[in-house]
Protein backbone atom coordinates (compact mmCIF):
# COMPACT_ATOMS: atom_id res chain seq x y z
CA UNK A 1 0.00 0.00 0.00
CA UNK A 2 0.98 3.48 -0.82
CA UNK A 3 1.73 6.07 2.30
CA UNK A 4 1.32 9.39 1.89
CA UNK A 5 1.61 12.32 4.77
CA UNK A 6 -1.57 14.89 4.76
CA UNK A 7 -0.66 17.96 6.38
CA UNK A 8 -3.94 20.30 7.05
CA UNK A 9 -2.96 23.81 7.75
CA UNK A 10 -5.20 26.22 8.75
CA UNK A 11 -6.19 28.62 11.80
CA UNK A 12 -7.75 27.24 14.77
CA UNK A 13 -11.35 26.27 14.23
CA UNK A 14 -10.55 26.47 10.54
CA UNK A 15 -11.83 22.85 10.25
CA UNK A 16 -8.95 20.79 10.17
CA UNK A 17 -9.74 18.16 12.60
CA UNK A 18 -13.57 17.64 11.73
CA UNK A 19 -12.43 17.53 7.54
CA UNK A 20 -9.41 15.48 8.78
CA UNK A 21 -11.79 13.01 10.29
CA UNK A 22 -14.54 12.48 7.83
CA UNK A 23 -11.76 11.86 5.15
CA UNK A 24 -10.59 9.40 7.39
CA UNK A 25 -13.58 7.27 7.90
CA UNK A 26 -14.27 7.46 4.05
CA UNK A 27 -10.27 5.50 3.57
CA UNK A 28 -11.43 3.38 6.27
CA UNK A 29 -14.00 2.18 4.84
CA UNK A 30 -12.12 1.82 1.81
CA UNK A 31 -9.51 -0.91 3.46
CA UNK A 32 -6.69 1.45 3.67
CA UNK A 33 -4.54 1.93 7.41
CA UNK A 34 -5.02 5.78 8.18
CA UNK A 35 -3.65 7.87 11.55
CA UNK A 36 -5.17 11.25 11.99
CA UNK A 37 -2.05 12.91 14.27
CA UNK A 38 -4.06 15.32 16.05
CA UNK A 39 -2.27 18.50 17.36
CA UNK A 40 -4.01 18.75 20.74
CA UNK A 41 -3.53 14.96 21.23
CA UNK A 42 0.53 15.05 20.50
CA UNK A 43 0.82 18.49 22.64
CA UNK A 44 -0.71 15.53 25.78
CA UNK A 45 2.10 13.41 24.86
CA UNK A 46 5.15 13.80 21.99
CA UNK A 47 5.17 17.55 22.40
CA UNK A 48 4.05 17.80 26.18
CA UNK A 49 5.53 20.73 27.51
CA UNK A 50 5.80 23.05 24.73
CA UNK A 51 4.05 26.08 24.24
CA UNK A 52 3.53 28.39 21.89
CA UNK A 53 6.17 30.67 20.68
CA UNK A 54 7.56 30.36 17.47
CA UNK A 55 10.48 28.23 18.25
CA UNK A 56 8.20 25.56 20.62
CA UNK A 57 5.63 25.32 17.66
CA UNK A 58 8.60 24.77 14.71
CA UNK A 59 9.47 21.65 17.29
CA UNK A 60 6.13 20.54 17.96
CA UNK A 61 5.84 20.71 13.92
CA UNK A 62 9.32 18.95 13.07
CA UNK A 63 8.16 16.26 15.68
CA UNK A 64 5.01 15.49 14.08
CA UNK A 65 6.10 15.59 10.59
CA UNK A 66 8.60 13.21 11.47
CA UNK A 67 6.39 10.48 12.87
CA UNK A 68 4.17 10.93 10.06
CA UNK A 69 6.67 10.35 7.73
CA UNK A 70 7.84 7.15 9.48
CA UNK A 71 3.77 6.27 9.45
CA UNK A 72 3.79 6.77 5.54
CA UNK A 73 6.64 5.30 4.24
CA UNK A 74 4.96 2.19 6.32
CA UNK A 75 1.63 2.62 4.20
CA UNK A 76 -0.16 4.15 6.29
CA UNK A 77 -2.10 7.83 4.90
CA UNK A 78 -1.24 9.84 7.83
CA UNK A 79 -3.51 12.62 8.05
CA UNK A 80 -1.84 16.06 10.28
CA UNK A 81 -4.77 18.58 11.41
CA UNK A 82 -1.92 20.75 12.79
CA UNK A 83 -1.41 24.85 12.22
CA UNK A 84 1.69 24.86 11.71
CA UNK A 85 1.53 28.95 11.14
CA UNK A 86 5.26 29.15 9.99
CA UNK A 87 5.86 28.60 6.27
CA UNK A 88 9.84 27.48 6.87
CA UNK A 89 8.61 24.66 9.56
CA UNK A 90 6.34 23.47 6.94
CA UNK A 91 9.12 23.30 4.35
CA UNK A 92 11.30 21.12 6.55
CA UNK A 93 8.67 18.74 6.44
CA UNK A 94 7.99 18.50 3.26
CA UNK A 95 11.75 18.45 2.58
CA UNK A 96 12.25 15.65 4.68
CA UNK A 97 9.64 13.36 3.28
CA UNK A 98 10.97 14.12 -0.34
CA UNK A 99 14.59 12.90 0.82
CA UNK A 100 12.88 9.51 2.12
CA UNK A 101 10.91 9.33 -1.51
CA UNK A 102 7.23 9.36 0.48
CA UNK A 103 4.31 11.48 -0.79
CA UNK A 104 3.61 14.60 1.13
CA UNK A 105 0.72 16.84 0.45
CA UNK A 106 -0.08 20.53 1.92
CA UNK A 107 -3.72 20.87 2.17
CA UNK A 108 -4.97 24.75 2.90
CA UNK A 109 -7.96 24.40 5.08
CA UNK A 110 -8.69 28.56 3.90
CA UNK A 111 -11.24 29.87 6.66
CA UNK A 112 -11.28 33.40 7.00
CA UNK A 113 -10.65 34.92 10.63
CA UNK A 114 -14.11 36.07 10.73
CA UNK A 115 -15.34 32.34 10.37
CA UNK A 116 -13.23 30.28 12.58
CA UNK A 117 -13.68 33.14 15.65
CA UNK A 118 -17.68 32.71 15.35
CA UNK A 119 -16.84 28.85 15.45
CA UNK A 120 -14.62 29.35 18.46
CA UNK A 121 -14.93 25.54 19.23
CA UNK A 122 -12.56 26.15 22.12
CA UNK A 123 -13.62 29.49 23.27
CA UNK A 124 -9.64 30.74 22.11
CA UNK A 125 -10.79 33.68 20.01
CA UNK A 126 -13.16 35.05 23.16
CA UNK A 127 -10.78 34.42 25.65
CA UNK A 128 -7.87 36.72 23.59
CA UNK A 129 -10.80 39.17 22.72
CA UNK A 130 -11.10 39.61 26.45
CA UNK A 131 -7.65 40.05 26.88
CA UNK A 132 -7.35 36.40 28.89
CA UNK A 133 -4.80 34.83 26.36
CA UNK A 134 -2.45 36.53 23.80
CA UNK A 135 -0.45 34.78 21.09
CA UNK A 136 -3.51 33.75 19.00
CA UNK A 137 -2.40 32.29 15.90
CA UNK A 138 -4.07 34.55 13.00
CA UNK A 139 -5.33 37.42 15.46
CA UNK A 140 -2.39 38.55 17.33
CA UNK A 141 0.20 35.55 16.31
CA UNK A 142 1.37 35.26 12.59
CA UNK A 143 -0.23 32.74 9.93
CA UNK A 144 1.91 32.75 7.08
CA UNK A 145 -0.85 31.11 4.51
CA UNK A 146 1.05 28.97 1.72
CA UNK A 147 1.95 30.33 -1.39
CA UNK A 148 0.97 27.17 -3.31
CA UNK A 149 -0.69 24.41 -1.38
CA UNK A 150 -1.82 20.93 -3.66
CA UNK A 151 -5.25 21.96 -2.59
CA UNK A 152 -6.80 24.56 -1.23
CA UNK A 153 -10.34 23.85 0.41
CA UNK A 154 -12.42 26.76 1.66
CA UNK A 155 -14.33 25.04 4.29
CA UNK A 156 -17.22 28.34 4.83
CA UNK A 157 -18.78 27.63 1.20
CA UNK A 158 -18.89 23.84 1.29
CA UNK A 159 -19.92 21.28 3.28
CA UNK A 160 -17.54 18.79 5.74
CA UNK A 161 -18.22 15.61 3.05
CA UNK A 162 -17.55 17.58 0.19
CA UNK A 163 -13.82 19.19 1.62
CA UNK A 164 -13.43 15.75 2.52
CA UNK A 165 -14.34 14.77 -0.96
CA UNK A 166 -12.47 17.06 -2.82
CA UNK A 167 -9.35 15.41 -0.56
CA UNK A 168 -10.04 12.11 -1.88
CA UNK A 169 -10.38 13.13 -5.15
CA UNK A 170 -6.48 14.69 -4.73
CA UNK A 171 -5.34 11.41 -3.20
CA UNK A 172 -6.98 9.81 -6.29
CA UNK A 173 -5.06 12.40 -9.07
CA UNK A 174 -1.65 11.63 -7.32
CA UNK A 175 -2.10 8.11 -7.30
CA UNK A 176 -2.09 7.61 -3.56
CA UNK A 177 -5.53 5.47 -2.79
N1 LIG B 1 -1.98 30.69 21.23
C1 LIG B 1 -2.47 29.69 20.49
N2 LIG B 1 -2.39 29.74 19.14
C2 LIG B 1 -2.88 28.73 18.42
N3 LIG B 1 -3.47 27.63 18.93
C3 LIG B 1 -3.57 27.54 20.28
C4 LIG B 1 -3.07 28.55 21.10
N4 LIG B 1 -3.29 28.18 22.39
C5 LIG B 1 -3.88 26.99 22.36
N5 LIG B 1 -4.07 26.60 21.09
C6 LIG B 1 -4.67 25.31 20.72
O1 LIG B 1 -3.61 24.40 20.48
C7 LIG B 1 -4.04 23.48 19.51
C8 LIG B 1 -2.88 22.74 18.87
O2 LIG B 1 -2.02 23.60 18.18
P1 LIG B 1 -1.03 23.02 17.09
O3 LIG B 1 -0.13 22.01 17.71
O4 LIG B 1 -1.83 22.60 15.91
O5 LIG B 1 -0.23 24.36 16.75
S1 LIG B 1 1.21 24.63 16.11
O6 LIG B 1 1.26 24.01 14.78
O7 LIG B 1 2.25 24.06 16.99
O8 LIG B 1 1.26 26.09 16.03
C9 LIG B 1 -4.87 24.30 18.55
O9 LIG B 1 -5.79 23.40 18.02
P2 LIG B 1 -6.80 23.65 16.78
O10 LIG B 1 -7.83 24.62 17.30
O11 LIG B 1 -7.36 22.28 16.57
O12 LIG B 1 -6.08 24.19 15.61
C10 LIG B 1 -5.49 25.37 19.46
O13 LIG B 1 -6.79 25.07 19.81
N1 LIG C 1 -17.93 23.20 6.28
C1 LIG C 1 -17.29 22.93 7.42
N2 LIG C 1 -16.09 22.29 7.40
C2 LIG C 1 -15.45 22.01 8.56
N3 LIG C 1 -15.93 22.31 9.78
C3 LIG C 1 -17.12 22.94 9.86
C4 LIG C 1 -17.85 23.28 8.69
N4 LIG C 1 -18.98 23.91 9.05
C5 LIG C 1 -18.97 23.96 10.39
N5 LIG C 1 -17.86 23.37 10.90
C6 LIG C 1 -17.56 23.23 12.33
O1 LIG C 1 -16.41 24.01 12.62
C7 LIG C 1 -15.67 23.41 13.68
C8 LIG C 1 -14.25 23.21 13.22
O2 LIG C 1 -13.50 22.70 14.30
P1 LIG C 1 -12.21 21.82 14.14
O3 LIG C 1 -12.40 20.82 13.06
O4 LIG C 1 -11.84 21.33 15.49
O5 LIG C 1 -11.17 22.92 13.63
P2 LIG C 1 -9.58 22.93 13.73
O6 LIG C 1 -9.11 21.51 13.83
O7 LIG C 1 -9.15 23.60 12.46
O8 LIG C 1 -9.27 23.76 14.95
C9 LIG C 1 -16.36 22.09 14.02
O9 LIG C 1 -17.21 22.30 15.13
C10 LIG C 1 -17.18 21.81 12.77
O10 LIG C 1 -18.33 21.04 13.04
Amino acid sequence: MTGATVWLTGLPSAGKTTIAHALAERLRGEGRRVEVLDGDEIREFLSAGLGFTRTDRYTNVQRIGFVAELLASNGVTALVPVIAPYADSREAVRVRHQAEGTAYLEVHVATPVEVCSERDVKGLYAKQAAGEISGLTGVDDPYEAPESPDLRIESHTQTVQESAAALHGLLVERGLV
